[in-house]
């Protein structure tokens, strides 16, 4: 009888990981074990892992250990490590409600990009699946200077160069469809604007403060939603619309709209960046450890 390893499947606005609770951090799990993982035929399926470890158990964690018991250790779906998952750390925290390590209101969740501040909204359900909303305190955005180009066949969009943590490049596009077909990376230049690859968000407006983007996400490919895509999106948009906080000094909050579902995000005039929005659980099971080692082989 082989060794069984649990899981959860989660979803935040159809963002989707593979869930792997792991307090003491004894799971091994190399990229080609999460590309496994990850894979949508060949096993469980989703655009990331969530390895849930305490934060004392893991060295890039050990740090925060005092002011977060959790660590997000987040991988995208090709096995590369990413610095942060604004869905992620969203569905992580209903995990970690569900499991009981956390109640309705605050909690704090150590990230590779610092500490985030999580509040879970409180539902009328006790199971820890339904899809009420949960916030993220996601930080400050960092705007590098410098003008990118993005492409999608014969044609190319100046983008704006987001950092939440994360790269981003924004382009505000006529229409989504000439994204076209966002499984490849889009190309950017300069080159050296992303020396390690970027999160690529189209974007169309669809109202006052209220867009709609695709995105194609850096180790993933096109994914239904991108927490901290919409964010650096809502970033981008507010400095066009000459409605940034930190000159207006008035927040602003923008609606935006991503193939699996809706984000509202909130800029303060401190830079402060709030995004909320639903986070589930959909399954729970456990991974045959025999079929994980030979995936990995
Ligand atoms: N889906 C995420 C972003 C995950 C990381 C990204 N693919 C990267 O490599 O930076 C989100 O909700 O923010």
């Amino acid at each position: 009888m082989s060794t069984r390893i649990a899981f959860l499947k989660g979803h935040g606005t159809e963002n989707d990981f593979v869930i792997v609770p792991d307090p003491e951090n004894t799971i091994d799990l190399p990229p080609a074990a999460v590309a496994a993982l990850c894979d949508r035929r060949a096993g469980i399926g989703g655009d990331g892992l969530l390895h849930v470890v305490r934060s004392a158990a893991h060295p890039e964690a050990k740090d925060m250990a005092a002011e977060a018991e959790w660590f997000m250790d987040y991988r995208n779906g090709d096995g590369s490590v990413a610095e942060m998952c604004g869905n992620g750390v969203r569905v992580f925290a209903r995990y970690l409600q569900r499991a009981g390590h956390a109640a309705e209101g605050d909690l704090a969740v150590a990230t590779r990009g610092g500490v985030k501040t999580v509040h879970i909204a409180k539902t009328a359900s006790t199971s820890g699946s339904a899809a009420g909303d949960v916030t993220v305190g996601m930080g400050k955005a960092l705007l590098p200077e410098g003008d990118v180009t993005v492409s999608v066949g014969e044609r190319s969009w100046p983008a704006r160069n987001v950092n939440m943590g994360n790269p981003h490049a924004v382009a505000f596009v006529d229409d989504l469809a000439h994204a076209g077909d966002l499984h490849s990376p889009p190309p950017f230049s300069p080159a050296s604007a992303y020396p390690d690859g970027v999160n690529v968000e189209f974007v169309v407006d669809r109202g006052p403060r209220h867009v709609a983007l695709r995105v194609h996400e850096r180790g993933a490919g096109e994914t239904r939603s991108c927490g901290t895509g919409a964010c650096a999106v809502a970033v981008a948009a507010a400095r066009r619309d000459g409605a940034d906080p930190a000159v207006t000094g008035a927040p602003a909050t923008y609606t935006v709209d991503v193939p699996g579902g809706t984000l509202v995000i909130t800029e303060r005039a401190d830079g402060e960046i709030e995004m909320t929005g639903p986070a589930v659980i959909v399954a729970e099971g456990e991974i045959d450890a025999d079929w994980l080692e030979n995936a990995v082989r």
